[in-house]
C-alpha cells in the first residue's frame, strides 16, 4: 500500500485528527522529534538527581532511546514494527519484564534487554508503559522518581485515564495511546490523547512513533473508549470472521489451509478498498451483490442472524468495560 496516496491524507475534525499512515513523512518527524530529545537529554543528564544516578543503563548507540516496561503481546507488536520501519536502531530501544524468558525474543531482535524497569526508566527519552492495566500504578509508582527529567511517558494500557497517570508520575508529561496488535506487520491502527504537560512536540513524536507502524490518530481522551472498541479489541473480531468464514469454506469442501488464506485475503482485500478508494462501505457492498444474485441471499442471511448487531454491540462491550475502569480508576485516584 503507497500510504502517501490519496486525498485523504490529512482530514481534521473537531474531536479527531486523521491522517493516512504516510511512512516516509513520519520517519523523517519521528527521527527529528526524538532527536530533539535526544538532544535535550544532555541537559537532562547533567541535572539527573542523585537516584538516577544510582541506575546505570548500559550505554546504547547514538540516537533517541525507547523504553518498554513490559514484554507482552503488545510491546512485541510495537518493537517489530518500529525495529521494522527502522525508525531507530534497535539498540536504542530497551526492554524490561520480571521474566527473562519473555525477553528472550526481544534480544533477537538486537533490542537491549533487563529485568529491571529503572534502568529502562533511567535510559529512555520515551517509556512506554506496557504492562497489564491493573500493574500500572506499582509500576509507575515505581520508575517515576528514576526517569529522566526531560523523558516522555506513554501509557498503552487500557481504561487508565490519563489524569491518573499524571497523578502516578507527577510532573511528567505523559500521552495516552491505545494501539493494536498489526503494529506487528505495520498495519496497526491506533489512538492517543495528550495529557495535561505534553507538547505539540510530543504530539509530533507519538503521531510519528505510531504512524510507522500504522495508522495514528488524535483524539479526545472520552473518545479512547469507542475507539479501543472499534480498533484496539477489533483485530479479535477481525480474526474469529476469518476462522469463521474459512470454517464455511471447509464445511464446503476447501482445504483448511486453502480457505483461510482466501478468507484472510478477503478481509484484507476488502479492507484496502474502503481505504484506498474512500467509498462508504455500503456502496462497496452494493458493488458485489448483483440483483438476484448470490452475494444478496448471504446479506439476508447475516441480517437474519444479527451479523450488524453483533457487531455493533461488540464495540459496545468492549467501550462500556473500558469507561467501568476509567471511572473505577478516577474514583481512586479523587478519594
Ligand atoms: N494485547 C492487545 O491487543 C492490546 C493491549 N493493550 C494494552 O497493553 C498492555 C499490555 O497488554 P498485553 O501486552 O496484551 O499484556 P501481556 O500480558 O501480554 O504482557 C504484560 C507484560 O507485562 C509484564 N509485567 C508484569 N508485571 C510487570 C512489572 N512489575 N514490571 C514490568 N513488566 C511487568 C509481563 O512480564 P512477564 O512476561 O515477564 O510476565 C508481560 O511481559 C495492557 O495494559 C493492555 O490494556 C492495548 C492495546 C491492545
Ligand atoms: O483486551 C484488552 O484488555 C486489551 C485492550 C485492547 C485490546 N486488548
Amino acid at each position: 500500500m503507497d500510504n502517501n496516496a490519496g486525498s485523504q491524507d490529512c482530514l481534521r475534525t473537531q474531536d479527531c485528527t486523521l491522517s493516512a499512515p504516510p511512512h516516509t513523512h513520519n520517519l523523517g518527524l519521528l527521527r527529528q522529534g526524538l532527536m530533539r530529545t535526544a538532544q535535550r537529554r544532555g541537559t537532562a543528564t547533567a541535572m539527573a538527581t542523585t537516584v538516577e544516578d544510582e541506575v546505570e543503563a548500559p550505554e546504547p548507540g547514538d540516537g533517541p532511546r525507547l523504553g518498554f516496561v513490559g514484554a507482552g503481546m503488545m510491546a512485541t507488536a510495537m518493537v517489530n514494527g518500529i525495529v521494522a520501519s527502522k525508525v531507530t536502531e534497535p539498540d536504542n530501544v530497551f526492554v524490561s519484564a520480571p521474566h527473562r524468558s519473555s525477553l528472550d525474543r526481544f534480544a533477537k531482535l538486537g533490542v537491549r534487554t533487563s529485568d529491571i524497569n529503572l534502568e529502562v526508566a533511567s535510559g529512555s527519552d520515551v517509556v512506554v508503559v506496557a504492562v497489564k492495566p491493573d500493574v500500572v500504578p506499582a509500576v509507575l509508582r515505581e520508575i517515576a522518581p528514576h526517569l529522566r527529567k526531560d523523558a516522555l511517558v506513554v501509557s498503552i494500557a487500557a481504561g487508565i485515564p490519563l489524569a491518573v497517570l499524571e497523578q502516578l508520575a507527577p510532573g511528567k508529561r505523559v500521552v495516552r495511546v491505545m494501539p493494536n496488535t498489526p503494529c506487528l506487520v505495520s498495519e496497526g491502527a491506533t489512538g492517543f490523547s495528550m495529557g495535561s504537560l505534553a507538547t505539540d512536540e510530543d504530539r509530533d513524536t507519538v503521531h510519528a512513533l505510531m504512524g510507522a507502524v500504522g495508522l495514528a490518530v488524535e483524539v479526545k481522551e472520552a473518545l479512547l473508549d469507542g475507539l479501543t472498541g472499534v480498533s484496539g479489541s477489533g483485530p479479535a473480531y477481525i480474526y474469529v470472521l476469518i476462522e469463521a468464514l474459512a470454517d464455511g469454506g471447509v464445511r464446503m469442501g476447501l482445504p483448511r489451509a486453502m480457505a483461510i488464506r482466501l478468507a484472510a485475503q478477503t478481509v484484507k482485500g476488502a479492507a484496502e478498498m474502503v481505504l484506498e478508494t474512500g467509498e462508504h462501505p455500503a456502496v462497496l457492498k452494493d458493488n458485489v451483490c448483483s440483483p438476484g444474485g448470490l452475494t444478496i441471499a448471504a446479506i439476508e442471511s447475516l441480517e437474519k442472524n444479527g451479523f450488524r448487531s453483533a457487531a455493533m454491540q461488540a464495540v459496545i462491550a468492549v467501550a462500556s468495560k473500558s469507561i467501568e475502569m476509567r471511572n473505577a480508576e478516577e474514583e481512586k485516584r479523587t478519594k
